[in-house]
């Protein structure tokens, strides 16, 4: 049974597209890279400053914020955006992942995965249902439904069993989201690694189950770029044209380009914040280290052009000194620029795509890139 579609495609240039997806707490502009918020906060930066930086969407933690402070009490404070003060939409994940890679003793079974919480030990069963009702609770605007990411190289045996139980997974959260509200979303998973027909597969079934929108899971896990690509090539034009595609937990500006030019529509990575307070800062030119002592006595901000003003205004000696004092500010300085340049750059994309001339955006923004820094 089909979902209604929440999403409009605006534009196409090749396979890269151009949209809009509407959803209760605002439209989302695609292609989008999402924020990702942590345990309910961008970590360094003010909600402000991530509206000013032209994100649309946040991401929320499921896993981190059901243990604490917990979905119950976020519901009856009225819900993340009440509760967080970030007033735009919000997308959270399943759970699952974190649970699979950051919690130890935990047990993956048909019913759920078990864990202990790794903040007081207790033991915690999230399934399907349970992360379907923790992400309603949560009141996010587009929820993911719970599935088991393999990490790359994987046995082949592995890659089915883990593809088809989130198959048996997506029905599960599919039939938990029926009593939800008119415009609030469902996302399936397609995995399947790095073997074509299981991607196939997945796809397939997938949208035979149908979704509101579409994930590509199970890639940026240790497999090559290519890898990466490849499987993106094979799965997106098994999904349906008009609905939204999410590349999970990627990734670099260049996956970004790359992904974009394939037909995905919407992003999530830490690296703009992670960087940030590990004193990295991403340009036009490329990355850039300000722990280097090469920026030392430089007084050029780290970009003339940038209109944001912090990458503007801010000699790159000073956030040297910053980054090497281990000052606060330089990690909040550069999460934010970092964050900005994304935006920056998905926004170029949406343009680009819209004006037809994305061929020639990918090719002067590789030559940025490749430029260097100088
Ligand atoms: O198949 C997947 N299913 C579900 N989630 C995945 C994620 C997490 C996406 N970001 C969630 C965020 C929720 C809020 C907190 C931060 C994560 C992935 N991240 C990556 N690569 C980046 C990676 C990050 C860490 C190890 S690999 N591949 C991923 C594949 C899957």
């Amino acid at each position: 049974m089909s979902l209604p579609n929440h999403f409009e495609l605006l534009a196409t240039d090749g396979t890269a597209r151009t949209g809009r997806l509407t959803t209760p707490h605002g439209v989302v502009r695609t292609p989008a890279f999402m924020p990702v918020g942590t345990a309910g906060a961008m970590k360094g930066m003010h909600w402000r400053e991530v509206r000013d930086a032209g994100a649309d969407i946040v991401l929320g933690n499921t896993y981190h914020l059901m243990l604490r402070p917990g979905a119950e009490r976020i519901a009856t404070l009225g819900g993340l955006q009440a509760f967080t003060g970030w007033n735009g939409p919000m997308l959270t994940d399943s759970g699952g992942f974190q649970v699979m890679s950051l919690s130890d003793l935990r047990k993956v079974n048909e019913k759920a995965v078990t864990f202990r919480s790794h903040i007081d030990g207790a033991k915690v069963e999230l399934s399907p249902e349970r992360s379907i009702e923790v992400q309603r609770l949560l009141g996010s605007d587009i929820a993911m439904q719970m599935d088991e990411c393999v990490r790359l190289p994987a046995e082949r045996s592995d890659i089915e069993r883990a593809m088809r139980l989130s198959l048996r997974w997506a029905e599960r959260s599919k039939r938990a989201f029926e009593t939800a509200p008119a415009g609030y979303m469902l996302c399936g998973i397609v995995q399947g690694g790095d073997i074509p027909e299981m991607r196939r597969t997945s796809a397939r079934e997938l949208v035979d189950i149908g979704f509101h929108g579409y994930a590509i899971g199970g890639l940026a896990v240790g497999e090559p770029q290519a890898v990466m690509l490849a499987m993106i090539e094979e799965t997106a034009p098994l999904l349906p044209i008009d609905r939204p595609r999410y590349l999970m937990g990627v990734g670099t500006p260049e996956d970004l380009l790359e992904a974009v030019s394939r037909g995905i529509d919407m992003f999530d990575c830490v690296l703009p914040t992670r960087n940030g307070r590990h004193g990295m800062a991403f340009t036009r030119f490329g990355q850039i280290n300000l722990r280097n002592a090469r920026h030392a006595d430089d007084p050029r901000p780290l970009d003339e052009e940038s209109e944001w003003p912090a990458a503007h205004n801010i000699s790159r000696a000073y956030l040297h000194h910053l980054v090497r004092s281990g000052e606060t500010l330089g990690a909040m300085l550069l999460s934010e620029i970092n964050v900005a340049y994304y935006q920056h750059l998905m926004r170029g994309m949406r343009e680009a795509i819209s004006s037809g001339t994305f061929e020639m955006f990918q090719q002067q923004t590789r030559a940025g890139w490749a430029r260097g820094d100088i």
